[in-house]
């Protein structure tokens, strides 16, 4: 077939854009990217090979080739892998074909580091080669195709690429660099296994390149026709604990994760027993942009005996634990095991169980030993790890260990305090752990619910996620401790003898007024009574024993979920002056009934149900305390 021109898409014309300009700084990822892409194109070969052995041809043993032609100032990296027929390389070479390529512009910063990170998380590494070349040539043939059906596929990355048929003997892809003219440095066979073994060290399968040797005649280095692996080339989790830096567990974390950031911590061990398998797991610095998306797939890699069969076996980890990167390496499943055969194996479920542990493990060991880790994990995942206390019966107590909560103890809005922490500080009298929970923490903290436990000296902590209140549905005790709103039922701070004294007396000199606002609000208030709980306010709501608060039924609202509709109690405050100044025959008192409703509901973060109505008594109480 005649060659033909197309056009990129609009996308990968802006991505080229933005890829030569501002990742210049960082340009040696093209090969760690091009190296990577042909390392995955063998894993797909050697997948469909399990079930069709002939794709292989003569040529089992796959391998990765870079070389280059000073003459020519070019760089090509070879692989004999899957190749592509040539209608992938128009799809695959011509458009970004993942759907996140609107997000990926929404999300560019301007910040060089930043924004390379990006580039890998969202799969447009081919593009990368632009960087250095100001032409790719691809030569590639899908295995199984005849050699006839090879395709050459060319472009200056100026918005056009041009695809031919050709004929191709060798199975798998070959790419051309032609570098820029000021892209010198990177001819060097030096130059470039400096760069293979910085990024592309743990790749599994061998990267060849020429042999050189120094010719004593000419007195420079010769490039024999011979090759030699310049890779470790034996998948990282497969080798010894004990013959693995750091940097090299670094190194193939981003090369697993796509990014630039180091992870936080890791872990990595063969389990032996019934079900045999080697799990390398790690725990990332920074949370991708997709994290909050569920459906998000998300998870390990699944090789089994050194095969790989899938990227994000969500299978394989709890949905809480979807920030984790790694590989499981099975010894016990089947080569052809797809999606729906790991929801039903029993292996998967061991192998399930035995990734959380360990997972759960590290940060123990995090929260124990490296407070700033853990801190910059917690700031990172905690809102997801949170979930877990819902879905995970088996490790619930491990993980309410290992949940931090901001409190009044430090009066900062970082969440630092662990339960097992606040347990330890409690005071004597205190028989439950204390929270309030609110839509941010400011309010949180100036809750006039947290008045009583200010004056007496005792911890609460500050809710302000959207999840702790279902969180907190399912933990309802930590070491034998209720943990209890301090918005919901009645509270069970033991007052002092003279406190009862003088509470008894002031109950009675105001039944009256309290059994007025009950029948004035009875619309809105299940029930009205005095409290000792606040010091500044006039009053409060709190919900009833086993109500779900107000702050809960708002949350639900606004996820456009039914929230039965209870109806809060109202408490006032006797000590308040404004409280002082009331009876049941105060002129006006229906209004000043309603006012103190609705000012304890507009406090806790609530919205009037009729703002107007609102406003107008207001109004007709000052005038009327204006004496107009
Ligand atoms: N050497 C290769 N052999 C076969 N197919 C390739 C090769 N290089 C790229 N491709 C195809 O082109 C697609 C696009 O590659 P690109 O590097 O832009 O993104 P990606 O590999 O999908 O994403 P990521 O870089 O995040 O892994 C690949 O998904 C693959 O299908």
């Amino acid at each position: 077939m005649a060659q033909e021109t197309m056009s990129f898409q609009t996308e990968v014309k802006q991505l080229l854009q933005l890829m030569i300009h501002s990742l210049y700084s960082n340009k040696e990822i093209f090969l760690r990217e091009l190296v990577s892409n042909a390392s995955d194109a063998a894993d797909k070969l050697r997948f469909e090979a399990i079930a069709d052995g002939s794709l292989l041809e003569n040529d089992p043993d796959l391998r990765i080739r870079v070389t280059h032609d000073a003459a020519a100032r070019t760089i090509t990296i070879d692989d004999n892998g899957i190749g592509m027929s040539r209608d992938e390389a128009i799809a695959n070479l011509g458009t970004i074909a993942k759907s996140g390529t609107r997000d990926f512009f929404d999300r560019l910063s301007g910040d060089q580091q930043k924004d390379a990170a990006l580039i890998g998380q969202f799969g447009v590494g081919f593009y990368s080669g632009f960087i250095v070349a100001d032409r790719i040539t691809v030569e590639t043939r899908r295995a199984g195709k005849p050699a006839a059906e090879g395709v050459r596929w060319e472009s200056a990355g100026d918005g056009e690429f041009a695809i031919e048929t050709i004929e191709r003997a060798q199975r798998g892809t070959t790419i051309t660099l032609h570098l820029r003219a000021d892209e010198d440095e990177l001819l060097s066979s030096w130059k470039l296994k400096s760069l293979i073994q910085k990024y592309s060290d743990h790749i599994a399968l061998p990267i060849l390149m020429q042999k050189e040797e120094w010719d004593a005649e000419k007195s420079e280095m010769v490039v024999k026709d011979e090759f030699e692996t310049v890779n470790q080339a034996s998948a990282l989790w497969t080798r010894s604990k004990n013959d693995i830096d750091a940097e090299q567990y670094t190194s193939f974390y981003k090369h697993l994760a796509h990014t630039q950031d180091d992870p936080l911590a890791w872990t990595h061990n063969r389990v032996e027993g019934r079900t045999e398998y080697t799990q390398l797991l790690y725990l990332p610095s920074k949370a991708p942009f997709d994290l909050w998306d569920r459906s998000q797939r998300g998870g390990l890699k699944l090789y089994v005996k050194r095969v790989f069969i899938m990227d994000d076996a969500e299978q394989l980890l709890p949905s809480y634990l979807r920030f984790i990167r790694g590989v499981v390496d099975s010894s016990d499943l089947p080569l052809n095991v797809s999606r729906e055969i790991l929801q039903e194996s029993r292996d998967v479920r061991a192998i399930r169980d035995g990734v959380t542990k360990r997972v759960l493990s590290m940060l123990e060991e995090l929260a124990e030993n490296e407070a700033d880790k853990y801190a910059t994990f917690w700031g990172e995942f905690g809102q997801v790890l949170k979930e877990g206390i819902g879905e995970d019966n088996a490790n619930r107590e491990r993980l309410a260990k290992l949940v931090r909560f901001s409190s009044t103890h430090d009066d900062s809005d970082a969440q630092k305090v662990s339960l097992a922490e606040y347990v330890g500080r409690m005071k004597e009298s205190q028989t439950k752990i204390y929270y309030v929970s609110a839509d941010s923490w400011r309010a949180a903290r100036n809750s006039p619910h947290l008045e009583v436990f200010r004056k007496k000296g005792i911890e609460v902590l500050l809710l302000t996620d959207r999840v702790d209140e279902w969180m907190l549905s399912f933990l309802t005790e930590f070491e034998g401790k209720p943990i209890a709103s301090v918005a919901r039922g009645d509270l069970d701070l033991v007052p002092d003898e003279a406190e009862k004294e003088v509470q008894e007396q002031v109950g009675d000199a105001l039944k009256p007024l309290v059994e007025k606002a009950k029948e004035v609000l009875k619309d809105k208030a299940k029930d009205v009574r005095l409290t000792f709980r606040l010091t500044d306010s006039p009053s409060c709501l709190v919900a009833d024993d086993g109500a779900m608060s107000g702050y809960l039924q708002r949350m639900l609202k606004a996820a456009g979920q039914n929230a039965p509709a209870a109806q809060p109690i109202l408490e006032i405050n006797p000590e308040h002056p404004l409280v002082k100044q009331l009876s049941a025959d105060t002129p006006h008192i229906d209004d000043w009934c309603h006012l103190l409703f609705d000012q304890a509901l507009l406090a806790e973060g609530g919205s009037l149900e009729d703002p107007n109505a609102y406003v107008r008594r207001a109004n007709s109480l000052l005038l009327a305390a204006a004496g107009k």
